[in-house]
Protein backbone atom coordinates (compact mmCIF):
# COMPACT_ATOMS: atom_id res chain seq x y z
CA UNK A 1 0.00 0.00 0.00
CA UNK A 2 1.14 3.55 -0.31
CA UNK A 3 2.30 5.25 2.67
CA UNK A 4 0.98 9.07 2.27
CA UNK A 5 1.12 12.45 5.08
CA UNK A 6 -2.04 14.51 3.83
CA UNK A 7 -1.05 18.42 4.80
CA UNK A 8 -4.71 20.36 4.36
CA UNK A 9 -6.79 23.10 5.00
CA UNK A 10 -10.68 21.90 5.33
CA UNK A 11 -12.00 23.16 2.84
CA UNK A 12 -15.07 21.37 0.85
CA UNK A 13 -13.00 19.28 -1.41
CA UNK A 14 -9.81 18.36 1.40
CA UNK A 15 -12.65 16.54 3.17
CA UNK A 16 -13.44 14.42 0.42
CA UNK A 17 -9.77 13.85 -0.05
CA UNK A 18 -9.52 12.84 3.24
CA UNK A 19 -12.42 10.55 3.27
CA UNK A 20 -11.12 9.29 0.05
CA UNK A 21 -7.43 8.71 1.93
CA UNK A 22 -8.96 7.26 4.50
CA UNK A 23 -11.89 4.82 2.58
CA UNK A 24 -9.08 3.62 -0.20
CA UNK A 25 -7.67 0.11 0.70
CA UNK A 26 -4.60 1.39 -1.22
CA UNK A 27 -4.00 4.07 0.63
CA UNK A 28 -1.91 3.82 4.25
CA UNK A 29 -2.71 7.43 5.82
CA UNK A 30 0.09 7.80 8.54
CA UNK A 31 -0.91 11.53 9.36
CA UNK A 32 -3.13 14.63 8.58
CA UNK A 33 -1.73 18.21 9.09
CA UNK A 34 -3.21 21.59 8.94
CA UNK A 35 -2.51 24.62 7.87
CA UNK A 36 -4.23 27.87 7.88
CA UNK A 37 -5.23 28.66 4.14
CA UNK A 38 -9.34 28.20 3.05
CA UNK A 39 -9.61 29.37 6.96
CA UNK A 40 -7.72 30.19 9.76
CA UNK A 41 -5.50 27.54 11.15
CA UNK A 42 -7.98 27.45 14.07
CA UNK A 43 -11.04 26.73 11.94
CA UNK A 44 -9.34 24.48 9.28
CA UNK A 45 -7.82 22.22 12.15
CA UNK A 46 -11.44 22.22 13.81
CA UNK A 47 -12.72 21.21 10.93
CA UNK A 48 -10.14 18.40 10.09
CA UNK A 49 -11.32 16.96 13.48
CA UNK A 50 -14.90 16.71 12.72
CA UNK A 51 -14.51 15.21 9.33
CA UNK A 52 -11.95 12.55 11.17
CA UNK A 53 -15.09 12.34 13.63
CA UNK A 54 -17.37 11.55 11.18
CA UNK A 55 -15.08 8.99 8.72
CA UNK A 56 -14.19 6.76 11.77
CA UNK A 57 -10.60 8.38 11.59
CA UNK A 58 -9.81 7.18 15.08
CA UNK A 59 -5.96 6.02 14.61
CA UNK A 60 -4.48 8.72 12.16
CA UNK A 61 -2.30 11.26 14.32
CA UNK A 62 -3.17 14.89 13.48
CA UNK A 63 -1.66 17.85 13.92
CA UNK A 64 -1.74 21.41 13.64
CA UNK A 65 0.56 23.59 11.68
CA UNK A 66 1.34 27.01 10.33
CA UNK A 67 -1.14 29.75 10.95
CA UNK A 68 0.38 32.42 8.01
CA UNK A 69 2.11 32.26 5.01
CA UNK A 70 6.15 32.50 5.65
CA UNK A 71 6.12 36.24 4.51
CA UNK A 72 3.16 37.38 3.39
CA UNK A 73 0.10 38.04 5.03
CA UNK A 74 -2.89 35.52 5.74
CA UNK A 75 -5.91 35.04 3.00
CA UNK A 76 -8.64 33.00 3.10
CA UNK A 77 -11.06 32.29 0.96
CA UNK A 78 -14.88 32.48 3.02
CA UNK A 79 -16.47 33.22 -0.76
CA UNK A 80 -16.34 29.13 -1.76
CA UNK A 81 -16.00 27.54 2.05
CA UNK A 82 -17.78 30.08 3.91
CA UNK A 83 -17.23 31.66 7.19
CA UNK A 84 -16.73 28.17 9.02
CA UNK A 85 -14.40 26.90 6.12
CA UNK A 86 -16.63 23.76 5.96
CA UNK A 87 -20.07 25.59 5.39
CA UNK A 88 -23.51 23.61 4.55
CA UNK A 89 -23.17 21.17 6.70
CA UNK A 90 -23.69 20.09 11.05
CA UNK A 91 -19.86 19.35 12.32
CA UNK A 92 -20.15 17.09 15.36
CA UNK A 93 -18.24 17.99 17.96
CA UNK A 94 -14.57 16.08 17.60
CA UNK A 95 -14.40 12.71 19.60
CA UNK A 96 -10.49 13.04 17.93
CA UNK A 97 -7.75 15.19 19.67
CA UNK A 98 -4.50 16.88 18.41
CA UNK A 99 -1.18 14.87 18.67
CA UNK A 100 0.55 17.71 20.57
CA UNK A 101 3.55 18.01 17.92
CA UNK A 102 3.57 20.94 15.55
CA UNK A 103 2.56 19.41 12.00
CA UNK A 104 6.64 20.56 10.50
CA UNK A 105 7.77 18.03 13.43
CA UNK A 106 5.24 15.75 12.96
CA UNK A 107 5.94 15.16 8.83
CA UNK A 108 9.70 15.35 9.44
CA UNK A 109 9.64 12.40 12.58
CA UNK A 110 7.49 10.48 10.40
CA UNK A 111 9.62 10.75 7.31
CA UNK A 112 12.87 9.96 9.33
CA UNK A 113 11.28 6.83 10.69
CA UNK A 114 9.53 5.56 8.14
CA UNK A 115 11.87 3.00 5.44
CA UNK A 116 13.57 5.95 2.89
CA UNK A 117 11.79 6.34 -0.49
CA UNK A 118 8.38 5.18 0.93
CA UNK A 119 6.45 8.25 2.64
CA UNK A 120 4.46 10.47 -0.29
CA UNK A 121 3.90 13.77 0.70
CA UNK A 122 0.56 15.00 -0.58
CA UNK A 123 0.00 18.72 0.10
CA UNK A 124 -3.33 20.39 -0.99
CA UNK A 125 -3.33 23.39 0.95
CA UNK A 126 -0.96 26.28 1.18
CA UNK A 127 2.94 24.94 1.16
CA UNK A 128 3.93 26.26 4.37
CA UNK A 129 4.26 23.64 6.68
CA UNK A 130 6.44 21.64 3.90
CA UNK A 131 8.61 24.59 3.06
CA UNK A 132 8.98 24.98 6.52
CA UNK A 133 9.69 20.58 7.24
CA UNK A 134 12.49 21.27 4.14
CA UNK A 135 14.54 24.25 5.80
CA UNK A 136 13.83 22.71 9.26
CA UNK A 137 15.68 18.71 8.54
CA UNK A 138 16.85 18.83 4.78
CA UNK A 139 17.28 15.13 4.50
CA UNK A 140 13.79 15.22 4.03
CA UNK A 141 14.10 15.95 0.37
CA UNK A 142 15.79 12.92 -0.39
CA UNK A 143 13.91 10.45 1.79
CA UNK A 144 10.48 11.35 0.58
CA UNK A 145 9.51 9.36 -2.36
CA UNK A 146 7.46 11.95 -4.01
CA UNK A 147 5.36 14.92 -3.79
CA UNK A 148 2.21 14.44 -5.34
CA UNK A 149 0.24 18.32 -4.52
CA UNK A 150 -2.59 19.76 -5.49
CA UNK A 151 -2.10 23.84 -6.99
CA UNK A 152 -1.17 25.99 -9.51
CA UNK A 153 -1.79 25.63 -13.01
CA UNK A 154 0.32 25.89 -16.31
CA UNK A 155 -3.17 27.93 -18.21
CA UNK A 156 -5.47 27.95 -15.70
CA UNK A 157 -5.40 30.67 -12.28
CA UNK A 158 -8.37 31.11 -9.72
CA UNK A 159 -7.28 33.56 -7.16
CA UNK A 160 -5.50 35.57 -10.39
CA UNK A 161 -5.87 35.78 -13.84
CA UNK A 162 -3.13 33.47 -13.99
CA UNK A 163 -2.04 32.01 -10.37
CA UNK A 164 -4.26 29.30 -7.88
CA UNK A 165 -4.81 29.99 -4.31
CA UNK A 166 -2.50 27.31 -2.71
CA UNK A 167 0.40 29.27 -4.80
CA UNK A 168 0.04 32.60 -4.25
CA UNK A 169 -1.49 32.80 -0.90
CA UNK A 170 2.25 31.56 -0.10
CA UNK A 171 4.44 31.67 -3.00
CA UNK A 172 7.63 32.01 -1.25
CA UNK A 173 7.10 28.24 0.34
CA UNK A 174 5.49 27.12 -2.77
CA UNK A 175 8.79 28.38 -4.48
CA UNK A 176 11.04 26.30 -1.91
CA UNK A 177 8.70 23.09 -2.33
CA UNK A 178 9.25 22.84 -6.40
CA UNK A 179 12.85 23.83 -6.30
CA UNK A 180 13.93 21.37 -3.41
CA UNK A 181 14.78 18.92 -5.75
CA UNK A 182 12.46 15.52 -5.21
CA UNK A 183 10.11 14.04 -7.54
CA UNK A 184 7.33 16.45 -7.67
CA UNK A 185 3.66 15.84 -9.60
CA UNK A 186 1.69 18.98 -10.05
CA UNK A 187 -1.93 18.55 -9.50
CA UNK A 188 -3.04 21.78 -10.82
CA UNK A 189 -6.13 23.22 -11.96
CA UNK A 190 -6.30 22.42 -15.50
CA UNK A 191 -6.50 18.93 -14.32
CA UNK A 192 -8.71 19.15 -10.87
CA UNK A 193 -11.64 21.38 -13.26
CA UNK A 194 -12.03 18.29 -15.21
CA UNK A 195 -13.14 16.78 -11.30
CA UNK A 196 -16.64 18.22 -11.57
CA UNK A 197 -19.19 16.90 -9.08
CA UNK A 198 -22.13 16.64 -11.57
CA UNK A 199 -25.64 15.64 -10.97
CA UNK A 200 -25.28 12.19 -11.90
CA UNK A 201 -21.91 12.08 -8.99
CA UNK A 202 -24.41 13.13 -6.78
CA UNK A 203 -27.32 11.12 -7.04
CA UNK A 204 -24.76 8.19 -7.05
CA UNK A 205 -23.56 9.29 -3.55
CA UNK A 206 -26.99 9.69 -2.73
CA UNK A 207 -27.94 6.12 -3.62
CA UNK A 208 -25.19 5.28 -0.76
CA UNK A 209 -27.51 6.56 1.80
CA UNK A 210 -25.62 6.45 5.16
CA UNK A 211 -24.32 9.54 6.99
CA UNK A 212 -21.52 10.09 5.76
CA UNK A 213 -22.91 9.81 2.18
CA UNK A 214 -25.23 12.76 3.73
CA UNK A 215 -22.40 14.54 5.12
CA UNK A 216 -20.85 15.05 1.33
CA UNK A 217 -23.97 15.79 -0.11
CA UNK A 218 -24.41 18.72 2.46
CA UNK A 219 -20.55 19.76 1.81
CA UNK A 220 -21.45 19.27 -1.83
CA UNK A 221 -24.84 21.16 -2.08
CA UNK A 222 -22.82 24.43 -0.74
CA UNK A 223 -19.81 24.33 -2.63
CA UNK A 224 -21.60 24.02 -5.73
CA UNK A 225 -24.54 27.23 -5.02
CA UNK A 226 -20.78 29.05 -3.68
CA UNK A 227 -19.22 28.43 -6.43
CA UNK A 228 -21.42 29.14 -8.87
CA UNK A 229 -21.94 32.73 -7.56
CA UNK A 230 -18.40 32.83 -6.93
CA UNK A 231 -17.02 31.37 -10.11
CA UNK A 232 -19.55 31.15 -12.50
CA UNK A 233 -19.33 27.13 -12.52
CA UNK A 234 -22.45 25.18 -13.10
CA UNK A 235 -21.33 22.36 -11.05
CA UNK A 236 -17.85 22.61 -8.31
CA UNK A 237 -14.30 21.38 -9.35
CA UNK A 238 -13.40 19.25 -6.02
CA UNK A 239 -9.60 19.82 -6.47
CA UNK A 240 -8.80 17.98 -3.53
CA UNK A 241 -9.25 14.27 -4.27
CA UNK A 242 -7.59 14.39 -7.45
CA UNK A 243 -4.05 14.30 -5.87
CA UNK A 244 -5.23 11.41 -3.22
CA UNK A 245 -6.30 9.86 -6.49
CA UNK A 246 -3.30 9.93 -8.71
CA UNK A 247 -1.25 8.25 -5.52
CA UNK A 248 -4.16 5.76 -5.30
CA UNK A 249 -3.89 4.67 -9.36
CA UNK A 250 -1.37 6.94 -11.61
CA UNK A 251 -3.40 6.25 -14.31
CA UNK A 252 -6.42 7.67 -13.12
CA UNK A 253 -4.62 10.87 -15.43
CA UNK A 254 -2.13 11.63 -17.73
CA UNK A 255 0.85 13.56 -17.04
CA UNK A 256 3.70 15.64 -18.80
CA UNK A 257 7.04 16.21 -18.01
CA UNK A 258 8.20 19.57 -17.53
CA UNK A 259 10.32 22.25 -15.54
CA UNK A 260 8.21 24.49 -12.89
CA UNK A 261 9.23 27.52 -11.55
CA UNK A 262 7.05 29.69 -9.09
CA UNK A 263 6.88 33.65 -9.94
CA UNK A 264 7.64 35.58 -7.32
CA UNK A 265 8.26 38.87 -8.25
CA UNK A 266 5.62 40.02 -10.72
CA UNK A 267 2.86 42.78 -11.14
CA UNK A 268 0.17 40.69 -12.31
CA UNK A 269 1.56 37.26 -12.43
CA UNK A 270 2.57 36.32 -8.84
CA UNK A 271 2.64 32.89 -7.69
CA UNK A 272 1.95 31.72 -11.46
CA UNK A 273 3.37 28.27 -11.67
CA UNK A 274 5.13 28.28 -14.92
CA UNK A 275 5.49 24.72 -17.08
CA UNK A 276 8.23 25.31 -19.63
CA UNK A 277 6.62 22.92 -22.32
CA UNK A 278 9.85 23.51 -25.02
CA UNK A 279 11.04 20.17 -26.10
CA UNK A 280 13.19 18.07 -25.23
CA UNK A 281 12.38 18.03 -21.51
CA UNK A 282 15.56 17.75 -19.23
CA UNK A 283 16.47 13.90 -18.90
CA UNK A 284 16.93 14.48 -15.18
CA UNK A 285 13.06 16.69 -14.82
CA UNK A 286 11.93 15.77 -11.38
CA UNK A 287 8.70 17.68 -12.15
CA UNK A 288 5.78 16.49 -13.66
CA UNK A 289 2.04 18.30 -14.42
CA UNK A 290 -1.68 16.48 -14.75
CA UNK A 291 -3.22 17.28 -17.93
CA UNK A 292 -6.11 15.04 -18.55
CA UNK A 293 -8.55 13.47 -16.10
CA UNK A 294 -10.37 9.52 -16.16
CA UNK A 295 -13.73 11.08 -15.16
CA UNK A 296 -15.43 7.47 -14.15
CA UNK A 297 -12.06 6.42 -12.78
CA UNK A 298 -11.66 9.33 -10.16
CA UNK A 299 -15.44 9.20 -9.04
CA UNK A 300 -15.34 5.36 -9.33
CA UNK A 301 -12.81 5.59 -6.42
CA UNK A 302 -14.59 8.66 -4.41
CA UNK A 303 -18.02 6.60 -4.58
CA UNK A 304 -16.17 3.46 -3.25
CA UNK A 305 -14.53 5.27 -0.21
CA UNK A 306 -17.32 7.02 0.76
CA UNK A 307 -19.21 3.34 0.56
CA UNK A 308 -15.88 1.73 2.46
CA UNK A 309 -15.93 4.67 5.05
CA UNK A 310 -19.79 4.39 5.49
CA UNK A 311 -19.39 0.78 6.74
CA UNK A 312 -16.35 0.47 8.84
CA UNK A 313 -16.95 0.06 12.26
N1 LIG B 1 -12.05 29.65 -4.82
C1 LIG B 1 -11.30 28.69 -4.20
C2 LIG B 1 -10.29 29.03 -3.28
C3 LIG B 1 -9.52 28.03 -2.67
C4 LIG B 1 -9.76 26.68 -2.96
C5 LIG B 1 -8.86 25.67 -2.30
N2 LIG B 1 -7.54 25.81 -2.90
C6 LIG B 1 -7.36 24.76 -3.88
C7 LIG B 1 -7.93 25.15 -5.23
O1 LIG B 1 -7.48 26.40 -5.63
C8 LIG B 1 -8.04 23.59 -3.22
O2 LIG B 1 -7.09 22.99 -2.35
C9 LIG B 1 -9.21 24.20 -2.45
O3 LIG B 1 -9.28 23.58 -1.17
C10 LIG B 1 -10.77 26.35 -3.85
C11 LIG B 1 -11.55 27.33 -4.47
CA1 LIG C 1 -7.35 22.59 0.01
Amino acid sequence: SKKIILDCDPGHDDAIAMLLAHGNPEIDLLAVTTVGGNQTLSKVTRNALAVATVAGMVDVPIAAGCDRPLVRAQEVAPDVHGESGLDGVELPEPTVSLDPRHAVDLIIDIVMREEPGTVTLVPIGPLTNIAMAVRKEPRIVERVKEVVLMGGGYHVGNWSAVAEFNILVDPEAAHIVFSAGWELTMVGLDLTHQALATDEVAARIQALDTPVSDFVLGLFTFFRAAYKDAQGFDFPPVHDPCAVAYCIDPSVMTTRRAPLAVELTGTHTLGMTVADFRAPAPDDCPTQVAVDLDFEKFWGMVIDAIDAVSTSP
